[in-house]
């Protein structure tokens, strides 16, 4: 196939259709799908005790001599609880499970960088899973029974611990704070037959305050009106503050430092008084229930309003509006009603208006006395619900007249249990930094029969079927959040809430927090001009139109995710049932987002993009597009060779202009863009290929080609030097890696620059990932010297390549090329949290390019680099070329911006 550059293609014929639609399907499902190779694992299963090889490590005369079970490769996992007066909440974790031996790339690489774990802290936590889970106290048989099951009693890897029907658990020990830690020790010594470690309930809420604080980048929030606002808390300004713990009881506690704080105040007006208050008055049978019937209260027929007294008109003088309280419950003294003839509903938000308001004003009175500006609320009484929050910020708010700033946590019933954990020592999470911590929300975690609010589910069987009952059962589950801002119209005077109880929500008294995942070996890259300031998304999605737009786009494709998930594992009943889970869950997932954008964090494009990514992996569609990516390759692989000889046929300056075009070109196969994927239904791949290249016109929508040419080619005649070492950042399978990034690296590498290939871990739409680039090296450099001796050079051809042709003895050395994985499975890429190999990698580099729609403009369009950048792209979405660039879809972005 000679001329693959200048010649375009008239006759298009459909031959990609006919494997895309429903041949697809057939051809996948006479497919047996090979095993899902990956480094980093996800998903999670039941922790099981591998005995053997068992051993007693030390002296065998000690009385309790510590087990070591060298086998044990499954979770078994670390626990601490807070047993409060109402609830119990539970923090474990679950080790990453890594099955898979470290391939030899991955080995060589690590040694090539000097990568080592050494100068690692070497804790048995090192790579998992965090869970938070709550239970209520009353129910402590249901906790239990959870611990039991799944074997979190048990102490870890290093363990006196057996399963435990076969052998005690005597030696256990578990951390515990709250006043259930005194309270229930006998229970746990005879149910489980471990003893509860008692910890200071104080220490473990500032513990916990301070680890989230600094670890997690959008923990703390404000809520105004309605509207929820990520603070970013800067971990050297962190001291002083007040941390106002609502439970059943309220504490405020002075916070200087960690482990330097002290209890200053408090008030027995509390979450529990809410509830008992509230029980007594409406009947209702839990929090969650009076707190729900709040939503559709009106206070004003219970509380004394200034209106009230002043005749329907403000007090302005001293600022009250009419509608402001003045004495709650206030009302019902001069009128002759008894309780029945008030409305539950207006009873219980009477109650949460003048408790929220009191610890409002109670708190702001403390930081005054202390002068701290910064005042962080925590506790289960506060349950993510808007309401709530609102009125504690409008109280402080008022009182300190904008002075003082009510903030809140995302974690905010955890810090007890969390601080607890932290108390291990041997855990040492207090070395995690933020960029290893990533967060996810799988399905189906936070219920569980409705009632217990949290336990992750184990097992996939569970998860399908929770999900089934999730879709019959959506309308029944209610939101205690009004979504619409309540108006405010003076100090408490806010509108009556709305209530929007129809829709989908994955647990209606969820914190919305996920599961959090330590990945010790992430870490920020270090060629960020500002890691600081650096901002990976470039679409606000703060925006709601945009918000609106992309949810859509995402929900759109849905039917042809589902469709290739499906296929790629072999079509059969149980894949279809996982696709119609998987489906259901990502669909809820959107439904909550357009409901609540910051119910998980902060929102961008990448998370979006990348929680689709995280959903199929849940539901174990480990690599949704592994036949396309291998049709893709082959087709593009067979004509490499013929566009190598042409490249090799031009001047230098044609040469580097054909290579970038032929990046541009090939970026067009993208299928997880939808015109792309219509595209897709009118020509071959290499018909597609050349018709793309002959559409491609100068100036592109972006174009500092010229200025990159001088950099690469210097100017009349003089030549600059090359760089050192290039890191190319990869994006999709088949022309997009084969016919348009290999051929731009095999001419860095000619030029005497090292090339670092550096691809995905795991699987992301059509995305090639650092698995399987070697072979495709490989396989491409069976015909070409360059790319053979630098992939030798590299480590990547060990035993990938066979056939290669005999090659002259007198070679010269040449610079290598390698593979790095990126530390990601999704289409964008964060530049805070890259894989440790990246990192390394990335210390001798002097060039950085970035290729794709995903990690050059979705994420990384305005990240400015240490050294010199090319951010290479296709636009494959109208909207977004006309938003962001003015232009059109399929318009092309290269982007040069030398070291800054
Ligand atoms: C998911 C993608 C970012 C992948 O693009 P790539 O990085 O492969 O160039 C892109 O296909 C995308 O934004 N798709 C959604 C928009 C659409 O379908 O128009
Ligand atoms: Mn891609």
């Amino acid at each position: 196939m000679a001329d693959l550059i200048k010649n375009p293609v008239d006759g298009i014929k459909p031959e990609i259709e006919d494997r895309t639609s429903t041949k697809t399907e057939e051809r996948e499902t006479e497919m047996a799908p090979p095993a899902a190779g990956s480094s980093i694992h996800r998903s999670g299963s039941r922790p099981q005790l591998d005995l053997s090889g068992a051993a007693i490590q030390g002296n065998f005369e000690e009385r309790d001599p510590t087990i070591l079970l060298p086998n044990q490769s499954d979770d078994i996992s670390h626990l601490a609880l807070d047993i409060g007066g109402s609830l119990i909440k539970l923090v474990y974790f679950s080790r990453h499970e890594n099955k898979s031996a470290e391939d030899k790339r991955k080995r060589s690489m690590k040694q090539r960088f000097g990568i080592s774990n050494g100068n690692r802290r070497s804790y048995p936590i090192l790579g998992g899973r965090l869970h938070f889970v709550k239970f209520e106290t009353a129910k402590i048989n249901e906790c239990l029974d959870f611990i039991k099951s799944k074997q979190l009693h048990c102490g870890g890897m290093v363990a006196r611990c057996w399963p435990t029907d076969a052998l005690s658990n005597e030696n256990v020990v578990v951390k515990a704070t709250g006043g259930g830690a005194y309270k229930f020790t006998d229970l746990f010594k005879d149910r489980l037959g471990v003893s509860l470690d008692k910890e200071d309930e104080m220490d473990c809420l500032v513990a916990g305050a301070n680890f989230l604080l600094k670890a997690i980048r959008h923990e703390a929030f404000t809520h105004m009106e309605g509207q929820k606002e990520f603070v970013q808390i800067d971990q050297n300004d962190l001291f002083p503050y007040l941390l106002v713990n609502i439970g059943s009881g309220v504490s405020m506690i002075k916070v200087d430092g960690d482990g330097k704080f002290e209890r200053v105040s408090g008030t027995n007006v509390g979450g529990g008084t809410y509830w008992g208050l509230g029980k007594l008055l409406t009947q209702c049978k839990s929090f969650d229930e009076l707190l729900e019937l709040s939503q559709r209260g009106d206070n004003r027929t219970i509380d004394m309003l200034v209106g009230d007294i002043y005749g329907g008109m403000d007090y302005s003088k001293i600022g009250l509006s009419a509608s402001t309280i003045a004495s709650s419950f206030g009302k019902t003294i001069s009128e002759n009603k008894e309780l029945e003839d008030y409305r539950p509903e207006d009873i219980s938000l009477s109650l949460l208006r003048m408790i929220s308001y009191n610890i409002g004003q109670i708190a702001y009175l403390n930081a005054l006395r202390f002068g701290l500006k910064r005042i962080f609320f925590g506790g289960f009484f506060i349950r993510g619900h808007a309401y709530t929050m609102d009125t504690i910020s409008f109280a402080v708010q008022f009182w300190s007249k904008g002075d003082a700033k009510a903030m809140f946590l995302r974690h905010e019933g955890f810090l007890g249990a969390l601080g607890a954990f932290m108390s291990y020592e041997k855990h040492g999470l207090d070395d995690v930094m933020v960029h290893q911590l990533v967060e996810r929300f799988p399905m189906g975690a936070p219920y569980v029969g409705g009632k217990i609010h949290g336990p992750p589910l184990g097992d996939l069987n569970e998860k399908i079927s929770w999900m089934e009952k999730f879709v019959q059962k959506g309308t029944e589950i209610i939101a205690p959040v009004p979504m619409i801002p309540p108006g405010t119209t003076g100090l408490g005077g806010f509108e009556v809430p709305l209530s929007r109880g129809d829709t989908l929500r994955s647990d209606a008294s969820s914190l919305n927090v996920g599961v959090l995942h330590l990945v010790p070996t992430l870490d920020v890259f270090p060629l960020l001009a500002d890691s600081k300031m650096y901002e990976p998304n470039t679409i606000d999605l703060s925006d709601h139109g945009e918000l609106e737009y992309w949810l859509t786009v995402l929900s759109e494709h849905l039917p042809d995710l589902v469709d290739k998930a499906v296929a790629s594992e072999g079509g059969t009943d149980d894949a279809k049932r996982r696709g119609d889970a998987f489906s259901r869950a990502f669909s809820a997932h959107l439904a909550r987002l357009m409901e609540e954008p910051a119910a998980y964090g902060k929102l961008g494009l990448a998370n979006l993009l990348e929680l689709r990514e995280e959903c199929l992996r849940e539901f174990q569609f480990n690599d949704a597009y592994r036949s396309i990516k291998q049709r893709e390759n082959e087709a593009s692989l067979a004509v490499l060779p013929d566009l190598l000889m042409e490249l090799d046929s031009m001047s230098e300056e044609d040469k580097l202009f054909t290579l970038i075009e032929g990046v541009l070109a090939a970026n067009i196969f993208d299928w997880g863009s939808r015109a792309c994927v219509d595209l897709y239904h009118k020509g071959t791949i290499i018909e597609i290929y050349r018709m793309s290249r002959k559409k491609m016109q100068r100036p592109w929508r972006v174009d500092d080609f010229d200025m990159f040419k001088e950099r690469m080619l210097g100017l009349s005649g003089k030549k600059p030097p090359p760089h050192k070492r290039a890191l190319l950042f990869v994006d999709n399978s088949g022309a997009d890696v084969v016919l348009g990034m290999l051929p731009l690296a095999r001419e860095l590498l000619r030029r005497g620059t090292e090339v670092v290939l550096v691809a995905n871990s795991l699987p992301a739409l059509n995305d090639v990932t650092a698995m399987e680039l070697p072979d495709i090296v490989a396989e491409a450099a069976k015909n070409c010297d360059i790319l053979r001796r630098a992939a030798e050079a590299g480590g990547l051809l060990v035993d990938a390549m066979i056939n290669v042709q005999e090659s002259s003895k007198e070679e010269l050395p040449s610079v290598p090329l390698m593979v790095v994985e990126n530390g990601c499975g999704s289409p964008c890429i964060d530049l805070r949290q890259v894989s440790s190999e990246v990192a390394a990698a990335a210390k001798d580099a002097d060039l950085v390019i970035l290729e794709g729609m995903g990690r050059a403009i979705h994420t990384n369009f305005n990240a400015k680099f240490k050294c010199d950048a090319l951010k290479l792209a296709m636009v494959k979405n109208q909207r977004l070329a006309e938003k962001l660039l003015k232009g059109n879809i399929y318009d092309c972005v290269c982007r040069f911006e030398p070291a800054s």
